[in-house]
C-alpha cells in the first residue's frame, strides 16, 4: 500500500528556472506505436514516470525488448509474443488501451482489458469500438475484455461523435499497417499530432495532421528511427500556475509556448506578466491577481488536465472566479480536498464558483494525477504545512517533482510517512 507523503511548507514564492520534460501523454501512445514495426526505435529524452514504466511492462509482455540509455529509450519488437493486454497492466492507466489498435494492425487480432486511468467521472470507450468497426474490424466485447480482428486491410471513414484523444490515436494505430481511411472530428491535441509525426517517421502517410480531418494511408511494412517527443504542456502549466499562486517568478525552458496559448492568455488576463521566446516562457506574478472565468475545452481551448490546477490557483485569488469543464464535466475530485485547506468552492450544476482567499495547510489526499497537481499548487501558496497522501498519482505524471520544486525554492519533502499520519 502506498505510504509516501508529500510534506509542503507553504508560502515561499517560486523563483528560478525549470526545465520541462517530454510529454507523458505523447510518450505513451508513441510507445504503443512502437509495437507496429519490427525495426529498432530510439526515443530521445523519455520522461521517467510510473506510467511509462507500466507501458514498458506491457510492451515487454507483448514481445518488446527495451533498454534505457540515460534518458533515451531503445525499443525493438522483432515479433509479437502475445496478442492480449491483461487487466493487471491496462487497468493501471488509460493510455495502455491503445495497444489494441497496434495489435490489430500488426497481428490481425488483439484482445485488451477495459482500461484504468484516473477516475473523474465516466470515461467510456465506445468511440474506440465505433472507430475499429467503421474501419471494418470485427469487434467482440466479452465481459471486461475487448477482442478485435481483421480479415484483410482495414479501411473506411470514421466519423467520431466527439473529439477523443485516445479514440483518434487508436484509429491511427489500427490504420498504420496496410490500412487506408479518413478520420472525421479527430482530436487535434498536440499529443495526437506528435503521435502522427512519429507514425510518419515510420512510413505512414498522414494528411491533415493537427486538423480534425485526417487522411491516413498505412504502409505494408514500417521502418524504425529516432524520435524526440514534444515537451509536456501539462507539466509546464503546473509550474506556471504554481508560480502564479505563490506570486513568484519562474522561467520554463524547453517548452512549446504555442501549446500553452490558452493558459498563457488566462494568466495574462489575471494580471501576470508573461514573456515568451522560441522555447521558453517566463511568468512574473503580480501581487494582486484578478479572478477569472475558465472553461476547459478541447485543444486549442483550455486543457481539462489543467482545470484542477487552475482551480487551485483561483482559490488563492481574491474575488469570485468560475470554472467549468466541458471535456470532463464531473472532474472535481479536488474540490473537497481543497476545501480542507480553507478554499471556498461551490459546485452548482457543474459550474464551480470559487471565492479566492489565503489558504492554510491541511492533511489532504490526491485522488487523481491533476487533482494532485492542484493540491500541490494550493499547498505551495498556503500558510503552514500540508501533508498530501496519494503521492502515487503525482508520480504517474510528474518526474522529479521534489527536486524541481526545491530548486525553485519550495519547501517540499517526500517522506515515507508523515509523523502525524504514522500515529494513526
Ligand atoms: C493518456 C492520455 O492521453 N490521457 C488524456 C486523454 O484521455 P482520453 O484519451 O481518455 O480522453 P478523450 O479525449 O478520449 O476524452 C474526451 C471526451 O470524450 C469522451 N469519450 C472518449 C472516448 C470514448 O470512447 N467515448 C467518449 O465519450 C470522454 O468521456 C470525454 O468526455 O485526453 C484527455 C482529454 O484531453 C485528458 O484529460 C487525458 O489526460
Ligand atoms: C488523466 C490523465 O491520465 P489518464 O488519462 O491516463 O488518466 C492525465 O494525464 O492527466
Amino acid at each position: 500500500m502506498e505510504s509516501k507523503v508529500l510534506r509542503v511548507e507553504g508560502g515561499a514564492p517560486l523563483k528560478g528556472e525549470v526545465r520541462i520534460y517530454p510529454a507523458k501523454n505523447a510518450a505513451l501512445p508513441i510507445l504503443a506505436a512502437s509495437l507496429l514495426t519490427e525495426e529498432p526505435i530510439t526515443l530521445l529524452e523519455v520522461p521517467r514516470l510510473r506510467d511509462v514504466e507500466v507501458m514498458l511492462e506491457l510492451l515487454a509482455h507483448l514481445g518488446t525488448r527495451y533498454e534505457w540509455e540515460g534518458r533515451a529509450l531503445h525499443l525493438h519488437t522483432p515479433e509479437l509474443k502475445r496478442l492480449e493486454a491483461p487487466y493487471e497492466l491496462v487497468g493501471q492507466m488509460r493510455a495502455s488501451f491503445i495497444v489494441w489498435g497496434a495489435l490489430l494492425a500488426r497481428a490481425g487480432e488483439g484482445r485488451v482489458s477495459w482500461p484504468g486511468g484516473c477516475a473523474f467521472g465516466a470515461r467510456p470507450v465506445d468511440q474506440h469500438v465505433k472507430a475499429l468497426r467503421a474501419l471494418g474490424a470485427e469487434v467482440v466485447e466479452e465481459g471486461h475484455t475487448f477482442y478485435a480482428r481483421r480479415k484483410g486491410p482495414l479501411g473506411g471513414r470514421v466519423v467520431f461523435d466527439l473529439p477523443t484523444v485516445g479514440g483518434t490515436e487508436q484509429a491511427l494505430l489500427a490504420l498504420a499497417l496496410e490500412g487506408e481511411g479518413t478520420l472525421v472530428q479527430a482530436a487535434v491535441e498536440p499529443e495526437v499530432e506528435d503521435l502522427g509525426r512519429f507514425l510518419t517517421l515510420l512510413g505512414v502517410e498522414i494528411r491533415g495532421l493537427g486538423s480534425p480531418i485526417l487522411h491516413v494511408k498505412g504502409a505494408k511494412r514500417l521502418g524504425g528511427g529516432t524520435y524526440r517527443i514534444i515537451p509536456d504542456r501539462i507539466e509546464a502549466g503546473t509550474y506556471l500556475l504554481a508560480a502564479a499562486a505563490t506570486r513568484g517568478e519562474v522561467t520554463l525552458t524547453e517548452v512549446r509556448p504555442d501549446h500553452l496559448d490558452a493558459l498563457l492568455d488566462k494568466l495574462a488576463q489575471s494580471g501576470h506578466r508573461i514573456a515568451t521566446g522560441k522555447d521558453w516562457v517566463r511568468l512574473t506574478a503580480t501581487p494582486t491577481p484578478e479572478p477569472l472565468h475558465v472553461e476547459a475545452r478541447e485543444y486549442p481551448g483550455f486543457p481539462t488536465d489543467l482545470q484542477p490546477i487552475v482551480t487551485a490557483y483561483l482559490a488563492t485569488v481574491p474575488g469570485q472566479s468560475t470554472v467549468m469543464d466541458r471535456v470532463y464535466p464531473d472532474r472535481f475530485t479536488h474540490v473537497g480536498e481543497l476545501a480542507r485547506m480553507g478554499a471556498e468552492l461551490y459546485l452548482r450544476d457543474r459550474l464551480l464558483m470559487v471565492n479566492g482567499k489565503k489558504l492554510h495547510g491541511a492533511q489532504v489526499k490526491a485522488l487523481d494525477i491533476r487533482a494532485g497537481g492542484g493540491l500541490l499548487v494550493a499547498a505551495l501558496s498556503a500558510e503552514g504545512t500540508t501533508e498530501m497522501e496519494g503521492v502515487y498519482f503525482l508520480e504517474r505524471g510528474y518526474e522529479d517533482l521534489e527536486g524541481k520544486l526545491r530548486a525553485l525554492g519550495a519547501r517540499v519533502y517526500l517522506e515515507a510517512q508523515a509523523p502525524s499520519l504514522a500515529a494513526d
